[in-house]
């Protein structure tokens, strides 16, 4: 495996050491997993939590045991930090409050922890000269230009007004009382630090804007491995709606649209920036499918079916219910009206394009929630509540 290795431009690639903080995440976990089996390179794992690697660190008899080293620590406050980073040939920057919920009220803790808590790492990186690949995320973009025409603009349908470029498309936040903005405008001013980090001091860097990866492990089960009041991402939230045979929230009548794009296929989008520094060096990339676009009402409706599927229940008569944002996430929610990534730059870097349609990647995925999730939920469900 580790001798036959070539990168994009047929050079052998050599094993090299990555410290990936946020290793126990969603997007770390799918991370480890492939660089595990699939490639030659150790990866110390940073995080305050590991639930989510377990099964990649034991049983010590693993076969990529000498590979991988979890290291339980805070980012915010732990003087390892640097020696890790000066330990390593590539930092990967996946720590973040990264749940929309949490914007509008946490803004201090979100603010804190996307620009404040990076600001350590990316000095470190150019103080010791060493690469950074840092997550930001497509919320950078904010609202498209689009959205601020009349309704019935047909302007409205030119991708000139909705498709979102890298060098191109500016980064629309709504007004300072609208705290959902909080998360973008942090991850908007660390990338522009990353940048100018690059630009005056030399630091090889590659920025990831990720458009809506979603697949197994994907944030928590509302009290099931995670707490009863939480609000996690849509796909987590309709997947516990599901499972409870209660009827999915539709925010604001679920007319925002996304693209998603099945984790996997976006994780074979971040080994080739590994492993391509010299093609993924300096550049924003986009990392999404532009192919899987739904408004959350279709995605609901979508998800019903394939639950049914995979469940052998059938769907609720009324499988949606409508909720003001107000009501769901609080005072100061605000919301991205569309997002497709343009796919440009990543195809002409990296030549990746993602591959599962959102019927497949919510096949696998729901399968997944159901054979994690179902019993669990039966038994919290049959619990008598005390009185
Ligand atoms: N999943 C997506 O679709 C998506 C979209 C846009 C951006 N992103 C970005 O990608 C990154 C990873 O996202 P994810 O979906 O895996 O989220 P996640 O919440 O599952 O993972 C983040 C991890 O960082 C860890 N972490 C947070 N603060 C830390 C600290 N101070 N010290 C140590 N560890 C800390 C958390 O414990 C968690 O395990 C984030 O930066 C996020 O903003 C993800
Ligand atoms: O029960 C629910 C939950 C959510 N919605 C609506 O779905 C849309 C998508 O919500 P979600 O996936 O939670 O978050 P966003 O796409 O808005 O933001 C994320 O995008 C990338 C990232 O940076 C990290 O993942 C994050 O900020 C939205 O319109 C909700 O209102 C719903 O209707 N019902």
């Amino acid at each position: 495996m580790a001798s036959s290795r070539v990168d994009l431009d047929g050079n052998p690639i050599k094993p090299i050491t990555i410290c990936m903080i946020g290793a126990g995440g969603f997007i770390g976990s799918h991370l480890c997993e492939k660089l595990m089996s699939e490639t030659p390179h150790s990866v110390l794992a940073l995080d305050v939590y590991n639930d989510k690697i377990k099964h990649l660190l034991e049983p010590h008899t693993l076969p990529w045991a000498s590979r991988i080293q979890f290291h339980r620590l805070n980012i915010k406050h732990d003087s390892r930090l640097e020696g890790l980073i000066k330990m390593s040939d590539l930092t990967i920057n996946l720590a973040a409050i990264c749940t929309p919920a949490d914007y509008n009220t946490r803004p201090l803790d979100t603010i804190y922890s996307n620009f404040i808590d990076a600001l350590p790492v990316v000095k470190y990186c150019s103080e010791n000269n060493k690469r950074l690949i840092h997550f930001s995320t497509c919320e950078v973009y904010g609202k498209t230009i689009g959205s601020f025409l009349p309704k019935d603009s047909p302007l409205r349908q030119d991708p000139a007004y909705y498709v979102l470029k890298e060098d191109e498309s500016p980064c629309i936040f709504g007004s300072i009382e609208k705290q959902r903005w909080s998360y973008a405008c942090a991850k908007q001013l660390i990338e522009r630090l990353v940048y100018a980090e690059g630009a005056e001091n030399g630091l090889e860097f590659t920025i990831v804007r990720p458009f809506n990866w979603i697949g197994p492990r994907m944030d928590f089960i509302p009290g099931i491995d995670g707490p009863s009041e939480g609000v996690p991402r849509v796909l987590a939230c309709f997947s516990n709606n599901l499972l409870r045979g209660e009827p999915l929230k539709l925010v604001d009548g679920g007319q925002s649209q996304r693209t998603f794009v099945y984790i996997k296929d976006a994780i074979e989008a971040v080994l080739l920036m590994i492993e391509n520094p010299a093609r993924a060096n300096g550049h924003i990339f986009n990392v999404g499918n532009p192919n899987n676009e739904v408004t959350v009402r279709q995605l609901a409706e979508m998800m019903t079916q394939v639950y049914s599927k995979v469940s052998g229940e059938a769907p609720l008569e009324k499988p949606t219910i409508d909720v003001s944002s107000k009501e769901f996430y609080g005072e100061g929610y605000d919301d991205s009206d569309k997002r497709i990534p343009d796919m440009t730059i990543i195809n002409r870097q990296l030549g990746w394009n993602p591959k599962t349609s959102l019927w497949d990647l919510l096949e696998s995925t729901l399968t997944y929630q159901h054979r994690t999730y179902a019993e669990a939920v039966k038994k919290v469900i049959a619990k008598p509540v005390a009185s």
